[in-house]
């Protein structure tokens, strides 16, 4: 089906791929975004994704066959799969995998071309929303901590294991220790009453605690000890929510916001 052509960003991390459709040039049509979560351990996702993408572009009618893909990866297997399949039933498609050269913003940090570009493009994202000074935490399989200072720098940060690295680990390294699903937001009691509520109560906090001692840290390397801005994003981010002290905000799709920023600079 020819229509306004779409613009699709796709987001592929350790634990899933996450992906947006709108259309390339909003003025063409109503301006929306439609977001959607595939898991790397279920069945065939990249057919999954090209699926949902084709009837998802069909229902807004949006053109698939002249689609721009912006893709940021941090799992190169499964980025090659994903190429891989949208070469083959889109063939017409334009994709652009992003690396650091493409994001224009300064980055004082050792070597670029070794960052998460996740981490950058969340950074860029949050810079373009947010008043710098900032923190960008990105809850995923890991949960970075990044800092970007009030000259809009990127300058590097910190990477912790995630929830479920954390209780995975716990899990596989004992004999006792069950697996724990973070699905539902726990309300837990302290100290902890029953095993599971021990290990969410100290994964929680270890992940949470670390947050607010390093927002800490960075506001010492800000000028006269700013405030800065705490943004939180990633899949468990509505998790960890709750137990993060410092004031701050939740905006789940960073990464995908920062990759539609390049084609389409906010105001
Ligand atoms: N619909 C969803 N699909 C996948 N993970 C989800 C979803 N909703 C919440 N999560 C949580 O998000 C985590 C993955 O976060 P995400 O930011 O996608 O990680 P990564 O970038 O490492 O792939 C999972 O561990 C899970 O706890
Ligand atoms: C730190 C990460 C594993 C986070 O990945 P995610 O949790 O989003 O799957 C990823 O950004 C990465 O592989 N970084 C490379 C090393 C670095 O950023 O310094
Ligand atoms: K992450």
């Amino acid at each position: 089906m020819s229509g306004p052509v779409a613009l699709v960003a796709v987001d592929v991390g350790n634990t899933a791929v996450k992906l947006s459709i709108e259309p390339l040039a909003p003025s063409e049509g109503a301006s929306f975004k439609l977001v959607h979560a595939f898991k790397l351990d279920r069945a065939n996702w990249p057919a999954a994704i090209v699926q949902w993408a084709q009837s998802t572009a069909a229902a807004s009618k949006l053109s698939l066959e002249q689609s721009h893909w912006l893709i940021s990866s941090v799992q190169r297997r499964a980025a090659e799969k994903l190429r891989k399949q949208i070469a083959q039933s889109i063939p017409s498609t334009t994709l652009q995998q992003i690396t650091h050269h493409d994001v224009p913003m300064k980055m004082r940090i050792d070597a670029p071309g070794s960052l998460g570009i996740d981490r950058l493009l969340s950074a860029f994202a949050a810079q373009n929303r947010f008043k710098t000074p900032l923190v960008i935490v990105d809850a995923g399989s890991a949960v970075t901590v990044d800092y970007v200072n009030a000259s809009d720098e990127f300058c590097g940060g910190a990477i912790l294991p995630g929830l479920n690295l954390q209780t995975n680990a716990l899990a596989t390294g004992t004999d006792a220790l069950p697996p724990i699903d973070w699905t539902d937001t726990p309300s837990l009691r302290i100290p902890g009453k029953n095993t599971s509520e021990a290990i969410q109560l100290g994964v929680l906090t270890s992940v949470t605690a670390a947050i607010d001692r390093l927002v800490q840290a960075y506001e010492n390397e800000t000028q006269q000890g700013d405030e800065v801005t705490v943004v939180l994003c990633g899949g468990d981010a509505p998790v960890i929510s709750g137990w993060v002290q410092h004031t701050h905000t939740v905006q789940p799709e960073l990464v995908l916001e920062g990759l539609c920023d390049l084609v389409r600079p906010p105001k």
